[in-house]
């Protein structure tokens, strides 16, 4: 049968001198591998996108990291450093197609800068700099250290009692999880449900309340090593069987 078609939209990049369009390998595998199901990179074509021919076909739609802020000015703030890379391509394309998405039904995992998206697409707003931010622990990656070390478990987050992560991972309280991030979710969107926490108090993941399918947001990077980590592997599988729920859908 055929596997459910999961959008992933892609960064802006220079490849040599070249404008490209692109997206992490770790993340379209993870798609195919522990949502077993077939991913479709989008460029970020901005207005040009056709947004409804790219839905009629989606029966999923996953948000990838990357290190690109959302522009501030997409939540009513002026960049405090601009410095900081950003994509105005992918917001311009990612934010319209989410919302869009999340009003037809299509399931949605998003993960760190996709989890800032989806906030921001709603309506929310993030924190620039969250380690700046009196009471909250430095969320960002020490990058003189391996990959390796900067993708392992980082701090714990607990999770809402009852909610759909919770329900995700058989009813566990709290998790580790790995933190390569300098913003985070101040005001979270109007119909946004808090899933997880950590210590510092700062939403790790949110779900969707009004969606009618499978809407799930993480700030942490479960598509690393995914087949080597259960809560992931939970993760993008329940991902994966709406997808599948949203594909046999009777039209
Ligand atoms: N602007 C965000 C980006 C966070 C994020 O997505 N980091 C991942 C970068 C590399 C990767 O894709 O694994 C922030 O810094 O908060």
């Amino acid at each position: 049968m055929r596997r459910p078609i999961v959008l992933v939209p892609a960064c802006s990049h220079e490849i040599g001198p070249h404008p490209s369009y692109a997206a992490q390998n770790k993340y379209v595998d993870a798609v195919a591998v522990g949502a077993r199901c077939q991913p479709l990179l989008v460029p970020p074509l901005g207005d040009s996108t056709d947004i409804e021919s790219l839905l009629s076909v989606a029966n999923g739609i996953m948000l990838t990291g990357a290190a690109s802020n959302v522009q501030a000015r997409l939540y009513g703030q002026e960049t405090l450093d601009p410095s900081l890379p950003q994509d105005i391509a992918r917001d311009a394309t990612a934010l319209p197609l989410v919302r869009a998405a999340l009003l037809r039904g299509i399931p949605l995992l998003a993960i760190c800068r996709g989890f800032q998206e989806v906030n921001v697409a709603l309506g929310g707003t993030l924190h620039q700099s969250v380690h700046t931010v009196s009471g909250y622990f430095d969320h960002r990656e020490d990058k003189t250290q391996s990959l390796e070390q900067q993708y392992g478990p980082a701090h714990r987050i607990k999770l809402e009692p009852g909610g759909l992560l919770a329900h995700i991972l058989d009813g566990a309280g709290e998790i580790q999880v790995n933190s390569l991030h300098g913003q985070g979710i101040d005001r979270l969107a109007p119909g946004l449900q808090v899933e997880a926490r950590s210590d510092d108090g700062l939403i790790e993941a949110y779900s969707v309340a009004a969606s009618s399918a499978f809407a799930l947001a993480v700030q942490w990077h479960p598509e690393w090593r995914v087949e080597e980590n259960h809560d992931s592997m939970r993760m993008f599988s329940a991902f994966g069987l709406a997808c599948r729920v949203h594909r046999d859908r009777i039209p």
